[in-house]
């Protein structure tokens, strides 16, 4: 099951950030290209996993767009892009970003009270990035009916259940500078 995503994980390159070990993958960069059979294994699993019956797929800039967007195709789904950029659009909401390598802001826009959400992403590490958006959405009165993301690392999942967040991963990862392993 998930032999490509596993294949491809095993062959992933790592560079330095900081003290960051961070892998490039096409799921997480789209470095140096993503296949689409690689694509459709993982959206073929997400949707045999995830609650679908959603008015919304939500995704964040940038990696979450490839797997919305063929979520999207797959469930007649609209999605939306929670951007890195402002729109000044009535309504917008911001919020801070926060990963093992990086600060930003990013603008939640067009999501309402009472809309019915699944959340996809493509990696998860510290989760500094899902906890403030599940709790902006909560915020704004969205429901959140289910979070999917593709690759996990880190203590980010195991951090979000202790305080009550329910996040699935399609595949748990150590990295190293030798590499990625994966936890079986
Ligand atoms: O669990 P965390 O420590 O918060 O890290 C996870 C986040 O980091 C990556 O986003 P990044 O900001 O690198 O954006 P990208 O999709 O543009 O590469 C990834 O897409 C997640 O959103
Ligand atoms: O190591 C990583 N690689 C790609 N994307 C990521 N998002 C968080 N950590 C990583």
């Amino acid at each position: 099951m998930l032999e490509k995503l596993h294949d491809s994980l095993l062959k992933a390159p790592i560079v330095h950030r900081g003290e960051y070990h961070y892998f490039i993958h096409p799921i997480s960069d789209g470095v140096p290209f993503l296949e689409p059979e690689l694509l459709d294994e993982i959206t073929e699993h997400i949707m045999e996993i995830a609650d679908t019956d959603v008015d919304r797929i939500v995704a964040i800039e940038a990696m979450g767009i490839p797997l919305a967007t063929a979520l999207s195709l797959k469930t007649g789904i609209p999605f939306s892009i929670i951007r890195k950029r402002p729109y000044e659009l009535d309504g917008e909401v911001i919020l801070s970003q926060k990963t093992g390598y990086s600060k930003g802001e990013l603008f939640i826009n067009a999501i309402k009270k009472g809309d019915r959400v699944l959340i996809v992403d493509d990696v998860i590490s510290t989760g500094g990035t899902l906890m403030a958006l599940i709790s902006a959405l909560k915020e704004i009165g969205a429901e959140v009916s289910d979070t999917i993301v593709v690759i996990e690392r880190g203590e980010g999942v195991a951090g979000m259940r202790e305080l009550g967040f329910d996040v699935r991963t399609l595949v748990r990862i150590n990295v190293d500078e030798n590499g990625v392993s994966i936890e079986e």
